[in-house]
């Protein structure tokens, strides 16, 4: 009946490369981060590629998935990516406990094999159409150009633990920045260093800085210094939830013309749900506030919208999917609401998701987050993506516009698999800083 290219063969990669040792609530980045590269070819010649971050669980999912994808035609991509996702949510039908372990990130784990499916479908359609991913996306291509934020962490001394971090031994000739994201940045003056060279690098107009680590009221103070560097920019703090409604309603009240939003600045508490204490902190400050941590499917989406609790949901495209995050984008113009993106350490082909995604967002978005300039030199695609002016620019391929460098990416396979620990777990860099650390959400890394 139809006579759509048929897929011929399907890969599932896990992938890591080398992270500094950015500090959050969850502890303190590993020298190495690690990612998932699902690969499709199709017997048109077309290879389709998505990213997803790195779990078992995912790994898993996709493997077992082979089956069911290879031999199928790229025209029935919905049918594949919906029956993936009846067999996750049959997987996932048990309510999972919530463990006093329960990092931000394990909200999302069970729809990334769902999401990158769908990506590497859409770039074999893409292909296939010759047109690039953000045309097959809602109201197709928006802008050519996205603009994204200079992600801002403290870094912790890799001296501390034997862990293999890089150096980022100064080499001549070299901009600053490659050398500054390897070394210790626990004040305000160095947090300003890095988002200076961050900006002379890439031209960031905007910044975030991650909280959690540090006492509120000393993040806070980073906040100022930066805005005081940088008084046009849009600054934004995320401490993960870790802050109580009370702390946070005094933290934020006077930081309007300084904060231009706040991320997530406080979760569930006594009772209360993290959408409804983020409606009290909107009604309380007047600020606005973005989360990646409770409007992260369509039911926690529709509480926080009847709640109004908040203004910028960061949908990530690697477990809302490219065209849930598209929807979500829709969503947000039609009603008021601003479109941001959350981030993970990301290798080149997640940097290409992102810009496809903001490509195809209908009106005005906020700047979105990318991890990218953490991973920078270290792409696993010919001629990736690059970040100029506070921008990414989609090229001119069709599909993500991303070519494997095979090379590359053999070679950050080898690393995953000579990895002990396989899967994100940020305590163990931790451990070296503070011994028998432990992950608490309601109490910064640092504050023990
Ligand atoms: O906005 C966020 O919550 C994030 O970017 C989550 C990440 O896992 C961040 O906390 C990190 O990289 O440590
Ligand atoms: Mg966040």
């Amino acid at each position: 009946m139809s006579d759509t290219p048929k897929i011929v063969e399907m890969q599932v990669i896990p992938v890591a490369g080398y992270d500094s040792m950015l500090l959050n609530i969850a502890g303190a980045h590993h020298c190495y981060f690690t990612r998932i590269l699902l690969v499709l070819k199709d017997n048109a010649g077309h290879t389709g590629v998505g990213e997803a971050p790195a779990t078992g669980v995912v790994l898993k999912i996709l493997t077992d998935a082979i089956p069911h994808i290879v031999g199928q035609e790229i025209g029935i991509m919905n049918q594949l990516v919906s029956d993936l996702h009846k067999r996750d949510l049959e997987e996932n039908r048990q309510p999972k406990p919530v463990l006093p372990g329960f990092r931000p990130w394990d909200l999302e784990r069970h729809h990334n094999a769902v999401a990158v499916l769908e990506t590497a479908l859409l770039d074999l359609m893409g292909q296939f159409l010759n047109q690039p991913v953000a045309q097959l996306l809602g109201p197709g291509k928006q802008r050519d150009e996205v603009p994204v934020l200079g992600y801002l962490f403290y870094i912790a001394d890799r001296q501390k633990t034997d862990l293999e971090y890089q150096d980022g031994k100064r080499q001549e000739g070299q901009h600053p920045w490659y050398h500054l994201r390897h070394q210790e940045a626990m004040s305000h003056d160095k947090v300003v260093q890095l988002a200076e060279a961050a900006q002379d690098k890439y031209g960031f107009k905007d910044f975030k800085l991650k909280g959690g680590v540090l006492a509120g009221e000393v993040e806070i103070e980073t906040v100022r210094a930066l805005k005081k560097r940088f008084p046009q920019a849009r600054i934004t703090v995320d401490p993960n939830a870790s802050w109580s409604l009370d702390q946070a309603i005094s933290l934020c009240k006077d930081m309007h013309g300084i904060l231009s939003y706040v991320e997530d600045p406080c979760g569930a508490e006594q009772g209360f749900s993290g959408r409804e204490t983020l409606a009290e902190f909107k009604r309380a400050t007047g600020l606005p506030v973005a989360t990646n941590m409770i409007a992260n499917d369509w039911r926690q989406m529709s509480h926080a919208l009847q709640l109004n609790a908040i203004d910028i949901p960061l949908a990530d495209p690697h477990y809302w999917s490219m065209r849930g995050a598209n929807i979500i984008g829709t969503l947000c113009n039609a009603w008021g609401l601003t479109l941001g993106c959350h981030s993970n350490n990301h290798f080149d082909v997640s940097l290409a998701m992102l810009a496809h995604l903001g490509a195809a967002a209908p009106g005005e978005i906020t700047p979105f987050d990318t991890h990218w300039i953490w991973q920078e030199g270290q792409h696993l695609t010919k001629n990736p993506l690059q970040i100029k002016d506070g921008k990414l620019a989609l090229n001119e391929l069709p599909g993500l516009g991303v070519e494997l460098d095979m090379d590359a990416v053999g070679i950050a396979h080898q690393r995953y698999n000579n990895l002990r620990h396989k899967d994100r777990d940020d305590a163990i860099a931790m451990q070296y800083l503070i011994r028998g650390w432990a992950f608490d959400g309601k109490r910064a890394t640092l504050v023990r």
